[in-house]
């Protein structure tokens, strides 16, 4: 069984707008309200291609509820902690294709119920797959996603996706890891500017025993890179709507293709027709644009 852990979950409210001032009233064109945070947007995607998963994670209040019922009716299993407050709402502006986001305040996340958690992921098995995505709200321990995948037995596949240092912070033997290139800049505390300089940076986690290492690019595509070696991918063509989620698809592609028995490179050519088709829509990516786009990418292969 596949596993998605979101331990901070946001109700996404999308706004469309042709103009934003900063300080002037700002009239909305169109609105779209949705269940987000990483790991609830994996095991959407993953429920667009057919492939089931299990969301774990944190809600609380009525946004919690809202995420709750949308899991529901998508015929997505779930089974959150409920904790006091309210999950938190993001606002991302989308003032013609340019994206600007506003994070809400999560939830505290209490002693008894970081237990309530780890006896869940205690149960998982050697066969399954955790998905550890997103971010760490501050009221648990910076470490908390290392924590969790020692509790696994050995050669369990575990996920990481998450920003800057708490990536550092909780490396352990991952299956995939998928920073974009800004946060593999923070990372490292330096500019990345060509294929090259992106893969000898990767080497720190290959060496760390990371199987497979996704570098994601926005429109210019993504980078792969495991033992095997470094393949480039270019972004299919399309028309931009909007690209939130669009990180989260890919992982959600790469893992539906080692799922259905694809190679790591075929795999990571449906992350990123995933990632395409969620920058080409609305919501996320749906099937029939998904596999469309994954005829269209092909992988050229890099010296490493
Ligand atoms: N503007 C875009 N045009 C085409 N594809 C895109 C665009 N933005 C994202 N994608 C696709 O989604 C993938 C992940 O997007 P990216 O923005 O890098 O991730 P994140 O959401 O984690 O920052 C990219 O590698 C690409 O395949
Ligand atoms: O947990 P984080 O890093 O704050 O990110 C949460 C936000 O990221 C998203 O999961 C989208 O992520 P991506 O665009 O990186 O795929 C939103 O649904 C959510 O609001």
């Amino acid at each position: 069984m596949i596993y998605t852990l979101t331990l901070n979950p946001a109700l996404d409210y999308d706004i469309y707008m042709d103009s934003f001032q900063e300080g002037d009233l700002n009239l909305s064109k169109e609105v779209n309200i949705r269940a987000g945070g990483k790991g609830i947007n994996v095991s959407k995607l993953l429920a667009n291609l057919g492939i089931k998963s299990k969301a774990l994670g944190y809600t609380a209040g009525f946004t919690g509820d809202f995420i709750k019922k949308n899991l529901y009716d998508e015929g997505i299993e779930s089974d959150f902690v409920e904790l006091d407050g309210i999950t938190r709402i993001n606002v991302k502006i989308n003032n013609n294709s340019k994206e600007t986001e506003i994070a809400g305040l999560s939830p505290k996340i209490t002693k008894e119920a970081e237990e309530k958690l780890i006896e869940k992921i205690s149960k998982l098995q050697k066969d399954d797959i955790l998905i550890l995505s997103g971010s760490i709200p501050g009221s648990i321990e910076r470490n908390i996603y290392k924590k969790l995948a020692e509790m696994l037995p050995e050669g369990t596949k575990i996920v990481l996706d998450t920003r800057g240092n708490l990536l550092k912070e909780n490396l352990n033997g991952n299956f995939l890891i998928k920073p974009n290139i800004a946060e593999l800049e923070e990372m490292f505390e330096t500019r990345l500017s060509t294929t090259a300089d992106i893969i000898k940076k990767c080497a720190y986690f290959l060496e760390r025993n990371v199987k497979n290492v996704i570098v994601s690019m926005g429109g210019k595509g993504a980078l792969l890179v495991n033992k095997e070696g470094a393949y480039l991918a270019e972004a299919p063509k399309g028309e931009l709507i909007n690209s939130v989620g669009a990180g989260d698809s890919m992982v959600a592609g790469f893992i539906a293709g080692i799922e259905t028995g694809r190679s790591p490179e075929d795999s990571f050519r449906l992350a990123v027709a995933s990632g395409s088709a969620t920058a080409y829509s609305y919501g996320l990516g749906e099937k029939d644009l998904i596999y469309r786009l994954y005829n269209e990418v092909t992988l050229k292969k890099e010296g490493v």
